[in-house]
C-alpha cells in the first residue's frame, strides 16, 4: 500500500513516510494509491473486539510497514481509549437512534483514539531511520490535548501545538499547558484556528525548518491520525445491529466525517454521512450553495469546531472529482490565494452525493442539550449537541448513530447554562484546576512561528 498525494504528488510513499511528511511536498493530503479491499468481512470486523479490528485495519492501509509489535501497541492503545467499562460505548436513545460516546479516553474527547495510536507509531516509525522529529499540530481544543497527553515525555520528539488565545474552553486549555513536560511546547496564537493551522501548513514546508530535520503533525492533515478514527464507525456500525445506519458528525476539520467516508469506501456497514457545523459554516455553504468563502471564525460552545476552512475537505474535492489532482489542486491554490471560491456544479453535485451538511445555531444546540438531558436521560457537551439536532431534524425510519465527541464536563459554563446544574466531571478534568500553566504567546505569523520553533528545537539531529 503505498500513498499519493490530492495535488499531484506521485512518488508513492510508504505508510511510514506519510506518516512522518505529514503534508505532500506540494501541499496536497495524503490518500492511498488505490482504495484497498479488504479480506476479511468489515461488518461482524469487530467480533474479534476492537483492537483486533484495528490491527486488520491497519494492516490493510500498509501500516504492517512498521512492524507486528508497532501495530499491535497501537491497537491496544486505541482500545483502551475507545471502550467504556470495557464494551463498545454506543448508547441507544430511541428507537433506531444511538450516541456513540468517543470521550472515555485520557483527555476525554474522541481525538484520544488516533492520537493514543500516533505516539506508538511514530516512536516506530523513527526507530526505523534513526532519527528524531518535530511535531507541529494547530488545536480549537480537543486536538491539542490529546496530542499533549499522547507525546509528553517522547524521547524522539518534539511537539508544538498553537491554539488560538482565549478560544478553547479553559478545561481544553489547562489539559494543554498544565502538562510540564520538556519536549511540549504550548503556543497561544493571537487569531482563530484557522491562523493556527495556516501556520502548521507553512511551517511543514519550511526550508529552514525542513533542514534541521523531520518535521510532521499531528492534525487530520496527517494520514495515520484520520486512519485512527476509521475503526469507531465500523465498531458502533456492528454493535447497533442496524444495517448501513447513518452516522451524524459533529464536523470542524472535516477529519472525522472523512473517516466515515474511508469506512463506507472500503465497504463497511456505513450508509449515509451527514456533516454538522455551528455558525462557522463555510463546508455546508461549499456543499449546498457551492461557495467556498474564507470567513474569520466566530466563538460559539462547540469551540472544537470554530472552522471556516476544514482541512479535510480537499480529500473530499480530490475523490468526489473522480481523483482529479488537477481541479484539485487549483481549486485550494485558489482558496488560499483568494478565500473565495466557487465550485463547479459537476463537482457540488458529486459532492452532495457523498455527504450532506447542515448548520445548527447557538439557540437550538444549547436547546438540544436540554432535550437531550429531558428526553433521553444524557448529558451531552455543546458539540454533540449540535450533531443530535441535526440528526433529529433529518429524522425518518433510518437508523442513525450521533458522535458525541467530548465529555460534557470540558464546556461546564455552556452545559450549565442549558440545564441548570453543573455537568459532574471526571477527576482528570477536577484536578485540573489550581495547577501550573506553561503558554508562549505569538502573533498569527508564520515568521514569528518559524522563530518560536526553531528556538524549540534545537536538539534535532
Ligand atoms: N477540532 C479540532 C481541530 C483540529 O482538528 P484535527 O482533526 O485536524 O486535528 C481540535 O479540537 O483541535
Amino acid at each position: 500500500m503505498n500513498y499519493i498525494g490530492t495535488r499531484g504528488f506521485n512518488e508513492h510513499r510508504t505508510f511510514s513516510g506519510a506518516l512522518l511528511d505529514g503534508l505532500a511536498p506540494d501541499g496536497g493530503l495524503y490518500v492511498p494509491q488505490t482504495w484497498p479491499t479488504p479480506d476479511f468481512d468489515l461488518k461482524s470486523a469487530s467480533a474479534g473486539g476492537y483492537g483486533d479490528l484495528t490491527v486488520k485495519l491497519l494492516n490493510l492501509f500498509g501500516v504492517n510497514v512498521l512492524g507486528d509489535h508497532a501495530v499491535k501497541a497501537a491497537a491496544q492503545r486505541t482500545e483502551d481509549a475507545f471502550l467504556r467499562n470495557g464494551e463498545v460505548p454506543l448508547t441507544k436513545l430511541d428507537d433506531n437512534l444511538w450516541l456513540l460516546e468517543l470521550y472515555h479516553g485520557p483527555t476525554h474527547a474522541f481525538k484520544d483514539m488516533a492520537m493514543q495510536m500516533m505516539a506508538p507509531l511514530t516512536d516506530a516509525a523513527l526507530a526505523q531511520r534513526g532519527k528524531k522529529l518535530t511535531l507541529v499540530t494547530a488545536t480549537s481544543g480537543d486536538t491539542g490535548a490529546a496530542a499533549v497527553r499522547a507525546f509528553a515525555g517522547s524521547e524522539h520528539v518534539k511537539l508544538v501545538v498553537f491554539h488560538p488565545l482565549g478560544r478553547v474552553s479553559p478545561v481544553q486549555r489547562l489539559q494543554m499547558t498544565t502538562v510540564q513536560a520538556d519536549n511540549v511546547l504550548n503556543v497561544g496564537v493571537e487569531g482563530d484556528f484557522d491562523d493556527c493551522q495556516r501556520i502548521v501548513k507553512a511551517l511543514l514546508s519550511e526550508p529552514v525548518l525542513k533542514q534541521q530535520g523531520l518535521i510532521s503533525s499531528v492534525n487530520s492533515i496527517n494520514w495515520g491520525r484520520l486512519l485512527g478514527q476509521v475503526p469507531y464507525y465500523l465498531a458502533a456500525a456492528a454493535h447497533s445491529g442496524a444495517d448501513k445506519p447513518e452516522f451524524v458528525v459533529p464536523t470542524g476539520n472535516f477529519g472525522d466525517a472523512f473517516a466515515g467516508w474511508v469506512a463506507r469506501k472500503i465497504g463497511g456497514n456505513v450508509g449515509h454521512l451527514h456533516a454538522a457545523v455551528n455558525r462557522n459554516d463555510a463546508l455546508n455553504q461549499a456543499i449546498n450553495n457551492g461557495k467556498y468563502v474564507r470567513r474569520q471564525a466566530t466563538e460559539t460552545a462547540s469551540v472544537s469546531m470554530d472552522v471556516q476552512a476544514p482541512s479535510n475537505f480537499e480529500r473530499l474535492v480530490y475523490e468526489a472529482s473522480g481523483r482529479d489532482a488537477d481541479v484539485t489542486r487549483t481549486l485550494f491554490n485558489d482558496f488560499a490565494a483568494t478565500g473565495d471560491v466557487t465550485l463547479p456544479a459537476d463537482l457540488q453535485a458529486a459532492l452532495k452525493a457523498e455527504v450532506s451538511a447542515s448548520t445548527v445555531s447557538e439557540e437550538t444546540t444549547k436547546a438540544t442539550i436540554k432535550l437531550a438531558y429531558e428526553k433521553y436521560g444524557q448529558v451531552i457537551c455543546p458539540h454533540t449537541a449540535v450533531a443530535l439536532a441535526a440528526a433529529l431534524e433529518r429524522r425518518s425510519d433510518a437508523p442513525q448513530i450521533v458522535l458525541s465527541t467530548a465529555h460534557p464536563a470540558k464546556f461546564p459554563a455552556f452545559v450549565t447554562e442549558a440545564l441548570g446544574f453543573e455537568p459532574k466531571a471526571p477527576d482528570a478534568i477536577t484536578d485540573l484546576y489550581g495547577l501550573t500553566e506553561t503558554l508562549t504567546e505569538m502573533p498569527a505569523d508564520v515568521a514569528a512561528a518559524v522563530t518560536t520553533v526553531r528556538s524549540f528545537i534545537e536538539w534535532i539531529d
